[in-house]
């Protein structure tokens, strides 16, 4: 692959929902590439269709139209088995609801890519020890995920995008729940991460601040894609 060719392409993706008996149009015709090592910013009001963009690249939820290319290969939908496998090998997503399993602990919770992937062995362990230090759970690490509180579920959430060392990070809204303190220690520690091994990234957020620290924002508004 070309280093200047976009590792994904989303190519006039429309999603609409039916809403009170009516298919309200959510996306319309969006398209943007997002480059090696590169961080998006991605902004707009409530309800404009951020996590569905994101599920939609995560191949939670399929569009009603439109293509998306992983280094230029369309991504078929069909049974969902392409986009599951690169969820699961290559894109770490960061939830604004968090999907922890909450009967389970931490340390399983944080190593749940790995199970679902099927293969890890001591370096990957190792990660993700390393990962729970800096998230500061590491004395939780036997706790049970459901008897954290919402910053340290966000935290783990956290965690858990990155055991995979994945290529593409979907973050939504990460630092939502925390106060500003974390918010900047975590922020810190994405750039930590960065350095170690880069990674793309495409982040829900509605801080300026961050806007700084994006390649590019967008701005969704009306179903429509904005950059700023
Ligand atoms: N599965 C669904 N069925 C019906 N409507 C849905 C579904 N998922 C999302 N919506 C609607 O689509 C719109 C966009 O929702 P979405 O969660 O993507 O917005 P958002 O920009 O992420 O909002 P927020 O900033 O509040 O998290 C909302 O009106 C929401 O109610």
């Amino acid at each position: 692959m070309n280093q200047k060719e976009p590792f994904l392409s989303l190519k006039g993706i429309s999603k609409s929902f039916p809403i009170a008996g009516k298919r309200i149009p959510i996306l319309k015709d969006i398209s943007f590439d997002v480059f090696k090592e590169e961080w998006i910013g991605l902004m707009g009001p409530s309800g404009s269709g951020k996590t569905t963009l994101l599920s939609i690249i995560a191949g939670l939820i399929r569009p009603d139209r439109g293509k998306i290319l992983w280094k230029g290969k369309h991504l078929p939908y069909f049974f969902d088995i392409y986009p599951a496998y690169l969820r699961n090998r290559h894109i770490g997503v960061i939830f604004q609801d968090f999907r922890l399993v909450e009967s389970e602990t931490v340390w399983e919770n944080l190593i749940l890519p790995l199970r679902i992937r099927g293969w890890y062995g001591k370096n990957q362990l190792d990660y993700a020890q390393w990962l729970l230090k800096k998230v500061g759970l590491e004395t939780h690490k036997h706790h049970r995920a459901g008897l954290l509180s919402g910053g340290q579920k966000q935290r783990l959430s956290l965690a858990r995008a990155f055991v995979i060392q994945p290529l593409l990070v979907l973050a939504d809204e990460p630092f939502a729940n925390l106060d500003e303190k974390t918010s900047e220690e975590l922020l810190e520690l994405l750039e930590i991460l960065f350095k170690e091994q880069p990674f793309s990234m495409i982040l829900v957020h509605h801080k300026k601040k961050l806007a700084k620290k994006c390649h590019k924002t967008y701005h969704l508004h009306e179903g429509r894609l904005e950059l700023l």
